[in-house]
Formats: structure tokens, C-alpha cells, sequence
């Protein structure tokens, strides 16, 4: 006989903390119930989240997402790097789904997870446009009016500030949500570029930090080696 495993699946209590942290509207609340039954229903065969963070999955990671929006109010083209499993990417759309003109660019290179986007974003009517692309391949794809470009648990921060720097050049704001060591990453990016970071503290607690950038210079081309590029 083979084992059954048990899945602690996301409780009402965590959506009501995680809405009461980050409140929508309830078209966007009727979208992501949508989006987390996929996402539960997606995980028993691909692994989209950490299984041990599903039963908190509106906190750790819808409430997660969410907090981004007041950080860039006006953006409206945003461009999620590293996508995943939809944070924060899928969230953001949903949540900008009657919002004029928004869009949300979500690249992601493991095809299993592109597909699992695309079925995300048909079941929501959400608007977004899913990359199956490496993230080097997909700046001049996307074109240069992007307001706001994110990512989350993707690479080191010089790597994502490498990333984003063509977007930022052209007048884009790069937010990076990052774990506890965000100063030692700091510090590591800050010998490749020029930046002016700002720090936000997560609302979702734990020792989560946003990294906000407005601006990004290179500072020294040659400390860069060619396979910090995707
Ligand atoms: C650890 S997951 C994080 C997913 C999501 N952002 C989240 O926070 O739950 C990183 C994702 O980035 C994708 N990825 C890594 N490098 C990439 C690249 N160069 N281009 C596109 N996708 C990439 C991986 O396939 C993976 O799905």
C-alpha cells in the first residue's frame, strides 16, 4: 500500500490575516480564491511553493505580493522576473485586473510553471502576458514601457539589479522582495552598481525586506562576469 501523505491546506484564518494586512476589493478577492485552489489543486503534481508554507500560503505569499502595489500605486506595466508559481506576479494581476490599461509581464523559463501561469491567468480573466523565455532573452520582447519590475527568491541582488537595469534605465522602479540577509546583499551589489536603495520592512512580518530602486548605474563593467547574465 502506498503512503498517504496529508497537506495542511491554506486556512480561513490565514486569508482573513493576510486581507486584513492587505485588503482588496472582492472582484480581486473572487480572483484569488480562483488562483490559490489552482495553485492547491497544480502542487499535488508540480511544486509550485514550499509545501510547509501552504497553510499559510495568504500570508507568506498572497499577502506578500500584495504589499507591492502601494509601493508603485500608478504603475500599471509591470514586469515579474522569475514568476514561479505566480508571486508575486499573478497576484499583482489579479489585483490590477480592472485597473485600465495594467498589464503584467510574468517571465519564466520552466515550462511545467509557464503553463501553470497560463492556466492561472485564464482562470482569473486576469491581465497578464506569460514569457516562456530566460529572463536575458525577454527586455527587448517586452519593450521599454515598463513602470514597475519585480522578483522574488530568484537570484542575488547584484544579479537582479543586473537584471532590471535596462527597465530602470528607461524610467522603471525595480522592487525586490528579500529575506534577512538584504545588508550583505546590499553591500555585495553596491561594488557593480550604483544604486540608491530604499528599505521597506515587510508587513507580513518575519524578517522580510523590500528593495526599492529608482535608479541604476553600472559601476565597474569588467567585475561583472559573463554568467551573472541569464
Ligand atoms: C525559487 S522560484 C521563485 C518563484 C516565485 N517568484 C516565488 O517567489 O514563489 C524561482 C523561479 O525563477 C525561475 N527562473 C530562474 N532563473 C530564471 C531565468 N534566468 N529566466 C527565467 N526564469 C528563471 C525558475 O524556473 C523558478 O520558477
Amino acid at each position: 500500500m502506498g503512503k498517504v501523505q496529508s497537506v495542511a491546506l491554506p486556512s480561513a484564518n490565514d486569508k482573513a490575516a493576510a486581507l486584513a494586512l492587505t485588503p482588496v476589493s472582492r472582484e480581486t478577492e473572487a480572483r484569488l480564491d480562483r488562483y490559490v485552489s489552482l495553485l492547491v489543486e497544480w502542487q499535488a503534481k508540480t511544486n509550485l511553493v514550499a509545501p510547509s508554507t501552504l497553510s499559510h500560503l495568504w500570508t507568506r505569499h498572497v499577502a506578500d505580493s500584495l504589499q507591492l502595489l502601494d509601493l508603485a500605486s500608478s504603475a500599471k506595466i509591470w514586469v515579474d522576473l522569475g514568476s514561479g508559481g505566480g508571486f508575486p506576479g499573478v497576484v499583482l494581476a489579479c489585483a490590477l485586473a480592472e485597473t485600465p490599461g495594467a498589464n503584467v509581464h510574468l517571465v519564466e523559463r520552466n515550462a511545467k510553471k509557464a503553463a501553470f501561469l497560463r492556466e492561472a491567468v485564464r482562470i482569473t480573466s486576469a491581465t497578464a502576458t506569460v514569457h516562456l523565455a530566460g529572463i536575458g532573452d525577454i527586455v527587448d520582447r517586452i519593450g521599454s514601457r515598463v513602470d514597475c519590475i519585480t522578483a522574488r527568491a530568484l537570484a542575488p541582488l547584484h544579479q537582479l539589479v543586473g537584471f532590471a537595469e535596462p527597465f530602470v534605465r528607461s524610467g522603471a522602479k525595480a522592487l525586490f522582495l528579500k529575506g534577512q540577509d538584504v545588508e550583505a546583499e546590499l553591500t555585495e551589489a553596491t561594488k557593480y552598481w550604483n544604486i540608491e536603495p530604499r528599505l521597506h520592512s515587510s508587513r507580513t512580518g518575519g524578517h522580510g525586506w523590500i528593495v526599492e530602486l529608482d535608479r541604476i548605474e553600472r559601476r565597474n563593467p569588467s567585475a561583472i562576469t559573463h554568467g551573472d547574465r541569464a
